[in-house]
């Protein structure tokens, strides 16, 4: 398959190149930066030296892109991907955006927190959480990948919330995740004399991905979720560690919970369950795409607490994308994402 990437130049395109020059059936044709187009991108990320020696080109390109790419990856802030996807219509070129801009049902809820209008509304599109999602993905022409806070939490509390066992209303999730969750571009928040040595919380009660955590989880209940999400910047590069409280209801179980878990996931290669007292670490999941779920049942509070970790550039972005990209082309989803996390 040819495919190319437009924005291969932040951390997710480039994340994106690195797990695609791994996948035995992926040609990548073209690759986009508006800022250094011409430049070789092997002189702007050095580690690419002697892997890639591909010049940069401008996405504004779009008819050389659709005619030579059968599927194109999205690696560009939210609000900019509409506008592309309005160009490949009728293109036959299939889309995944690694942004926000096709993750919601309801558009006015994306504008509602994002700020920003949606210009392409009328979009066939499907949210690209692969595990969750996949017989729609399948015949999918436009994904828009699940976001990296999201797919933590969503994992973690789904088979909770399509086996009725805790009460959605009170659900917070309280997040940690490394600074490349943040894009490469420079900010004096994300400077290494502000980020050592601390830990702090950002966007309470305010953060974009709450409403796409809701929607997943109200999709799988059938009731309304509202919810308390709650991330955190945390000094290290990769990963992210989301930990979910949320009531059980009267009659629950440790036993039906670890059912739940068992029965939505028994077959997923990508998730493994470290079980009811299980410690999930980011370290564990680190480059690939695993997401690694442990839970534990307090009975003394009537409390379930469940922990995910993931590599937020991994499963959380470029990795989720090529499970996606596989399911799309009929390919085995593991395809091309078989790398061993880096451990320690
Ligand atoms: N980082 C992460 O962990 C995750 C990121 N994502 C999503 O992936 C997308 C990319 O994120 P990330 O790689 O982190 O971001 P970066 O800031 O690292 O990269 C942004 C990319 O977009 C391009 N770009 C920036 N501004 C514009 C613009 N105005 N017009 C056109 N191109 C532009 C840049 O190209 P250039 O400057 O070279 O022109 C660069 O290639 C975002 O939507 C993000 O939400 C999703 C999940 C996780
Ligand atoms: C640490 C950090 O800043 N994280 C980003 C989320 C990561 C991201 O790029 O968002 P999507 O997954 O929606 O694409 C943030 O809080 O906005």
């Amino acid at each position: 398959m040819k495919v190319s990437v437009i924005g291969a130049t932040g951390y997710a395109g480039v994340e994106l190149l690195r797990l695609l020059k791994n996948h035995p059936k992926v040609e990548v044709v073209h690759i986009t930066s508006e800022s250094q187009t011409g430049t070789g991108i092997e002189n702007i990320y050095t580690h690419l030296n002697n892997v890639y020696t591909k010049k940069l080109i401008s996405m504004k390109d779009i008819d050389l892109i659709a005619k030579d790419s059968e599927v194109v990856f999205i690696a560009l802030p939210h609000g900019h991907a509409m506008a592309v996807g309005k160009a490949f219509e009728g293109k036959n070129v299939k889309l995944i955006d690694l942004g926000a801009d096709y993750r919601f049902k309801d558009t006015s809820i994306y504008e509602k927190w994002y700020k920003v209008d949606h210009t392409h509304k009328d979009a066939k599109r499907v949210y690209g959480l692969a595990e969750l999602y996949r017989s729609q993905i399948k015949n999918a022409t436009i994904v828009g990948n699940a976001g990296c806070y999201t797919t933590a939490s969503i994992l973690a509390l789904a088979p909770l919330a399509k086996e009725g066992l805790v009460d959605l209303h009170t659900v917070v999730i309280d997040a940690k995740s490394g600074v490349s969750g943040a894009g490469r571009s420079a900010k004096v928040e994300n400077l290494f004399t502000e980020l050592y040595d601390n830990l702090k919380a950002y966007n309470v009660g305010g953060h974009r991905h709450t409403p796409e955590i809701e929607q997943a989880l109200s999709e799988f209940s059938g009731e309304e979720v509202v919810l308390s999400f709650t991330p955190h910047l945390i000094p290290m590069s990769r990963g992210i560690l989301s930990t979910c409280y949320a009531n059980l209801k009267p009659g629950v179980t440790t036993q039906m919970v670890n059912e739940a878990f068992e029965k939505l996931y028994k077959d997923e290669y990508f998730i493994r369950l470290l079980g009811q007292g299980g410690y999930p670490a980011t370290k564990n999941v680190r480059g690939s795409n695993f997401c690694d779920i442990g839970w534990h049942v307090d009975e003394r509070v009537g409390r379930v607490i469940v922990l995910s970790v993931i590599d937020n550039l991994v499963k959380g972005a470029a990795g989720q994308a090529v499970q996606n990209f596989n399911i799309m082309c009929g390919f085995e989803e593991k395809m091309g994402l078989e790398g061993v996390p880096l451990y320690p």
